[in-house]
């Protein structure tokens, strides 16, 4: 079944009475538990497609189905809540508020939202329960600058996972991190995926892309080609090149 439906998007950005049209009647569909990777050149579209898709920007035209709800018909409150109950967010910039621990970071969405209506106590411990799986409980009292960027990311990936989203959504997830720390956490990523989370991210690392099940390849605001990973081995290195021959292939 699809959890994502998108018809002919199109997002048009006007700067100093300049259109510029980013995405041009972009069509695709994603299935529960798949994990998608966008790639494509810098400038193509790619966070613009994310974040018109998660609702967290507008569209120009077109419809985007999220659970078979159209989401470019909802007011802003709709969204809101749709984003927050239903939908995970990971981003390269990470976005943790300075004046809280990073297990009140975590556990914000949650009190945030009316879906998950439990005792604060018990918000905290499903917190430190996404900790502890994530291998970062030890660092629940300390601020975010008393941590490692491959920590700091780990805690984003449990406050996406907070009020049990049915997709997550990430924007570059490994992009400010060294190899070690992104192959940490694109093995949560993968753990989540497998047991049924829908995940949709961004990245320019043939590596991260290797791991998906699917990567849409996008140019100049179209997908210009989609590669099916799920039948392909499981063996990673061969995963890599097949992927990087069939990027090379369209102008990577
Ligand atoms: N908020 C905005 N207002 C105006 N133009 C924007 C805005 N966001 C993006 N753009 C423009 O849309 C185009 C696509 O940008 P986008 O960030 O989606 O590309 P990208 O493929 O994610 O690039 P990169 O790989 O460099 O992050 C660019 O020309 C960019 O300048």
């Amino acid at each position: 079944m699809n959890i994502l439906e998108v018809k002919d998007l199109c997002k048009t950005y006007i700067v100093n009475k300049r259109q510029n049209n980013v995405l041009k009647n972009v069509n695709f569909m994603i299935d529960e538990g798949e994990m998608v990777a966008v790639m494509g050149p810098s400038g193509s579209g790619k966070s613009t497609l994310l974040y018109a898709v998660s609702g967290m920007d507008d569209l120009t035209a077109g419809e985007v189905n999220f659970c078979g709800k159209n989401i470019a018909g909802m007011s802003e409150r709709e969204l809101a809540d749709l984003r927050l109950d239903e939908m995970g967010f990971i981003f390269q910039q990470m976005y943790m508020l300075k004046n809280l621990t990073i297990l009140d970071n975590i556990i914000l969405p949650a009190t945030q939202s009316k879906k998950q209506r439990e005792p604060r106590r018990e918000t905290a411990r499903r917190g430190q329960d996404f900790m502890r799986r994530l291998g970062i409980i030890d660092i629940a009292d300390n601020d975010i600058n008393e941590v490692s960027g491959g920590q700091l990311q780990r805690a984003c990936i449990c406050r996406s996972m907070m009020n049990n989203p049915k997709m997550i959504f990430a924007d570059e997830p490994t992009g400010a991190l060294n190899r070690t720390y992104s192959d940490e956490v694109m093995e949560e990523l993968v753990k989540l995926n497998s047991e049924g989370t829908t995940i949709m991210l961004v990245t320019h690392d043939v590596k991260v892309a290797a791991k998906c099940t699917r990567v849409m390849y996008i140019v100049d605001g179209n997908i210009k080609g989609e590669y099916d990973l799920s039948g392909c081995s499981t063996q990673i290195r061969e995963r890599e090149r097949a992927l990087n021959n069939w990027l090379l292939e369209l102008g990577w």
